[in-house]
C-alpha cells in the first residue's frame, strides 16, 4: 500500500454538481488520487464513519495502483436510474439513456406517498420493457408488501426493508424477486442474505466492498445473480464499476451504472450510456484530471484529513 504521502502527491477533491436530488443530496463531493496504474477514487458519503470509510479508500487505492481486472466482454448493459422525481419528470430523465431496456426506480422516498410511487413507475413503464424499484430499506415488512403489490410486476425489488429478516419476511409473501442492496454493502455478513433466504439478487458495488477484485470474490462466492451498481461515483469510480461488470464470469442484468448522466459536471469524460450500455475504458496515469470541478480549500483539508485516518485503518487491519 503506498503511503499517505505518495496518495496525496496528485490527489484533489472536488464536487459534482447534480442534476436532481439523489439521496438527499444536490452535490456530490469526492476525492480522485494519481497512481501509477491510473487514477483512482476515494468517495464515502460525507455520513460515513471512518471504519466504513477505509472500505472505500481500499477501492481507490487498489485502482491506482492494481488497475482493472481482465476484461471478458467489452460493454455492460446499464439500467436507467429515475430518482423520486414527480411522474410527469419521468420521461426526461429516460430521455438520457438512449436504448436502455430497464428503469431503476426509486421508490419509498420520505415525505411522499405509495400513490406518487405507483404514478412514478407507471410512467417508467410506458417508456422501458422492464422496471425495478429501490426503497432502500424506507418501508415497513407491512409496508412493502403492500407497496409492491400496489406497485406490480417488476424485475426486482432492491432492499424494500432496512433488516435481513425483514427482507426474507417480505420475500416469502411477495410474488416479485428481492435483491438486496445495503443488506450487502454495508453488511459485517454480507453472506447472511443467502442464509436467510433473504434475496434472489445480490447488488455489489465496488467501493463499499474495498475493490473490483473483492467484489468479484464476493460475486463469485455469493450464489446469487449480481447486479454492479455505482455508489453514485465520479467518472473515475465508474470505470472501475464498469471494469468490475465487465470481468464478471456471467452478467444477466442491467448495472446501476449509468449514473454518470446524474452530475452536470465530471472530473473526466463521463460514462454515458449510448444503446443501453457502457464500454469499459480506464483513467491512466498519463491523463491530467480533474476538470474545473476543485472543491473550496476547507473541504479539500477536510478530505485529506479523512483518506490520512482511514489510511491508518486499512494500515492496522489483518491482511486478506
Ligand atoms: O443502481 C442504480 O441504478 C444507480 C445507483 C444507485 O441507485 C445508488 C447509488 C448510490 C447510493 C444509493 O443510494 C443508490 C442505491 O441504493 O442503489
Ligand atoms: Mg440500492
Amino acid at each position: 500500500m503506498p503511503d499517505v504521502d505518495t496518495l496525496l502527491t496528485d490527489a484533489y477533491v472536488v464536487r459534482l454538481p447534480m442534476r436532481t436530488r439523489f439521496r438527499g443530496i444536490t452535490e456530490r463531493e469526492l476525492m480522485v488520487f494519481r497512481g501509477p496504474a491510473g487514477w483512482g477514487e476515494f468517495a464515502p458519503f460525507l455520513e460515513y464513519d471512518d471504519e466504513e470509510a477505509a472500505n472505500w479508500l481500499a477501492a481507490g487505492i487498489e485502482a491506482a495502483v492494481l488497475g482493472p481486472p481482465t476484461a471478458r466482454r467489452d460493454q455492460v448493459p446499464v439500467n436507467a436510474t429515475v430518482p423520486a422525481v414527480p411522474a410527469e419528470q419521468v420521461a426526461g430523465i429516460l430521455a438520457r439513456y438512449p436504448g436502455a431496456r430497464t428503469a431503476k426506480v426509486k421508490v419509498a422516498e420520505r415525505g411522499q406517498s405509495l400513490d406518487d410511487d405507483v404514478a412514478r413507475v407507471a410512467a417508467a413503464r410506458q417508456i422501458v420493457a422492464s422496471v425495478r424499484i429501490d426503497a432502500n430499506g424506507g418501508w415497513s415488512v407491512d409496508e412493502a408488501i403492500r407497496a409492491i403489490r400496489a406497485i406490480g410486476e417488476v424485475e426486482y425489488a432492491e432492499q424494500p426493508c432496512a433488516t435481513v429478516p425483514e427482507l426474507a419476511a417480505v420475500r416469502r409473501a411477495v410474488d416479485v424477486p428481492i435483491a438486496a442492496d445495503e443488506s450487502i454493502r454495508k453488511a459485517d455478513d454480507p453472506y447472511r442474505v443467502v442464509a436467510a433466504d433473504a434475496a434472489d439478487v445480490a447488488i455489489v458495488k465496488v467501493a463499499p466492498l474495498g475493490g473490483m477484485r473483492a467484489t468479484l470474490a464476493l460475486a463469485e462466492s455469493i450464489g446469487l445473480p449480481v447486479v454492479v451498481s455505482s455508489a453514485l461515483d465520479s467518472a473515475v469510480g465508474m470505470a472501475a464499476g464498469v471494469a468490475a461488470a465487465a470481468a464478471l464470469p456471467s452478467l444477466d442484468h442491467a448495472c446501476g451504472l449509468g449514473t454518470g448522466t446524474l452530475f452536470t459536471a465530471d472530473v473526466a469524460e463521463p460514462f454515458v450510456p449510448t444503446v443501453g450500455a457502457v464500454v469499459p475504458r480506464w483513467f491512466t496515469d498519463d491523463l491530467d484530471l480533474p476538470v474545473g470541478v476543485h472543491a473550496p480549500a476547507h473541504r479539500a483539508r477536510w478530505w485529506r484529513d479523512r483518506l490520512t485516518r482511514c489510511h491508518a485503518i486499512l494500515a492496522a487491519r489483518p491482511r486478506r
